[in-house]
């Protein structure tokens, strides 16, 4: 709706009704420093306002049947399609000169929130449950899973709807009621999408959505002691908070984290795949996908060639404005973000490593308007050491680290040595080393001579300090559900 100024207002969304906050974030557009949208800055009151409201839907909602609830879904996906374009430009536009593209927004983001609703529509079907006989003592074990409750979903700012909706249509396919809280950066699509559940017959309450802030609105949620479960993705320092207010009420908890994905490109990789993937990998949505490439460690014979070619790749990755169709990346999230990217170059530079192509070398090519705009070069380092933060902490931007490496063992033992362990890519013609090294490394995901390539019936989720749980068809249901397990004497 049109607020104050006639600028976009959005509401919270509790038991099926737009509501009013009585206080409101100012969104702006950091490339002109004006504000363009409203939202709710709520906090304890709302969600107790949306922890009823969950509460009040849940018997109803967790009696449906899975076939029940599916075509609700199914319904919903539809809705969603049905809106693509114009949830595509909101992501975009709601991003803004922040960054997305319209092409990622149109071709990644909105389609695969359709699909994860179409996904967990059809996988609620076909769960089974587990079955064990003791005939000597004359008994049958069996178990039956029930939907734990009240879920909480906190997401981020850099795939909004797409993560959003991940965690929704797995909770609500699986009977759970749910109280979601977007990034207060990236709020506009959830709220477009609050305009579609009744006309897909979600029951009010089933999905409740509370916009604001994490030490707000985050906090209150997550403390709350009628809200069993958390589904959370985003920074590490946020899960460890998150971790320590629910920890009195032992909540069940999926905490998707940050990575420090390594690429590791051995001699006979394929290299007129390898690069372009790993261009892809290490600057699509401007480097701020967690599974992202940022240390790329190639066999030395193929260094130079590597190397050349995949800084004359990077500079052909188009900056340019979100809205450019032909745009390859658009600009940072924010001003304190773009400035948090560029201090680890120069950090780099101060530890005398090189910057082969993009920050502080190229120049950008902006029309005037965009040239305030958070926008950055993909930028390659290399003559790094691997104890430099610039190869140990996430940055999550531009930026990716080249190194060359000898042998297996070396490569395996340095791309294992962070803390992190979320997603690598191994990029080999040899299929026996594709499998060694793929199930050596600590990573919850190896792509191997591809990336991004996403199986969502198989777990989903980080090693280390990149996670606790996993998330897809199996584990998203488990997560979501409370097991029992009965036992019958005949
Ligand atoms: N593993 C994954 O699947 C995955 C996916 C996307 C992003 N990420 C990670 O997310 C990070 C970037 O996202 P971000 O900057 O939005 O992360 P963030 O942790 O700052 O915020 C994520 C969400 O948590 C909320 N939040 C912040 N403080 C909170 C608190 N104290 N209590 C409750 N909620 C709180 C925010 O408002 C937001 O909705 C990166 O580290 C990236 O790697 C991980
Ligand atoms: N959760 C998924 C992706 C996360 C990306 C992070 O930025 C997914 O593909 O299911």
């Amino acid at each position: 709706m049109a607020g104050r100024g006639g600028l976009l207002m959005l509401e919270n969304f509790i038991g099926g009704k737009f509501l009013p906050c009585s206080s409101y974030l100012d969104s702006y557009d950091p490339s002109t420093g004006e504000v363009y949208c409203h939202v709710p800055n709520s906090g304890k009151e709302e969600v107790e306002a949306a922890v009823e409201a969950a509460r009040a839907a849940f018997p109803g909602w967790s009696s449906r049947s899975p076939q029940e609830r599916s075509q609700v879904l199914q319904r919903l996906a539809d809705l969603l399609e049905q809106s693509l374009e114009e949830l595509a430009q909101a992501e975009s536009k709601d991003q803004g000169e922040r960054g997305k593209t319209i092409t990622l927004a149109r071709t990644m983001d909105i389609p695969r929130a359709v699909h994860n609703f179409r996904f967990f529509a059809s996988s609620i079907l076909h769960h089974t449950s587990e079955c064990t006989q003791m005939d000597h003592l004359g008994c049958l074990h069996y178990t039956v899973r029930a939907p734990v409750g009240i879920a909480a979903l906190i997401s981020p700012w850099n795939l909004p709807l797409y993560l959003l909706t991940w965690k929704i249509a797995p909770a609500i396919a699986a009977g759970n009621t749910v109280i979601a809280k977007p990034s207060e950066l990236t709020s506009v699509t959830a709220w477009m999408m609050c305009r579609l559940l009744e006309k897909a017959g979600v029951p009010p309450g089933v999905v409740n959505i509370v916009f604001g802030t994490g030490p707000r609105v985050g906090e209150a949620l997550v403390s709350h002691p009628e809200v069993p479960l958390i589904s959370f993705t985003g920074s590490q320092p946020t899960a460890e908070r998150i971790t320590q207010l629910s920890a009195p009420y032992c909540k069940k908890l999926s905490l998707e984290l940050g990575g420090k994905n390594p690429a590791i490109i051995f001699e006979d990789a394929n290299l007129a795949e390898c690069i372009p993937t790993t261009v892809r990998s290490s600057f699509a949505n401007q480097g701020e996908i967690c599974l992202c490439t940022s240390r790329i460690f190639v066999q030395r014979s193929i260094y130079s060639e590597f190397l050349k070619r995949f800084v004359e790749a990077a500079r052909m990755w188009k900056v340019g404005i979100p809205s450019d169709p032909s745009a390859d990346m658009g600009a940072l999230i924010s001003k304190a973000h773009l400035e948090k990217v560029r201090s680890y170059i120069k950090k780099a530079r101060m530890e005398g490593a090189q910057i082969l192509c993009g920050e502080g070398v190229d120049k950008l090519n902006l029309p005037p308007r965009n040239q305030a705009g958070y926008f950055m070069l993909p930028t390659v380092i290399t003559d790094v050491k691997d104890e430099s933060c610039c190869m140990k902490e996430e940055i999550f931007g531009p930026v990716t680290c080249v190194v060359p490496f000898d042998s297996e063992e070396e490569v395996i033992q340095r791309a294992n040595n962070v803390k992190y362990g979320l997603a690598a890519t191994v990029w080999s013609g040899n299929v026996g080393r594709v499998h060694r090294v793929a199930k050596k490394l600590q990573s919850g995901l190896v792509w191997t001579n591809c990336w991004l390539i996403r199986e969502l019936n198989l777990p989903f989720g980080g090693m280390k300090s990149s996670g606790v749980g996993r998330e897809g068809a199996k584990d998203s249901y488990e997560f979501f559900t409370e097991v029992k397990t009965i036992t019958v004497k005949h």
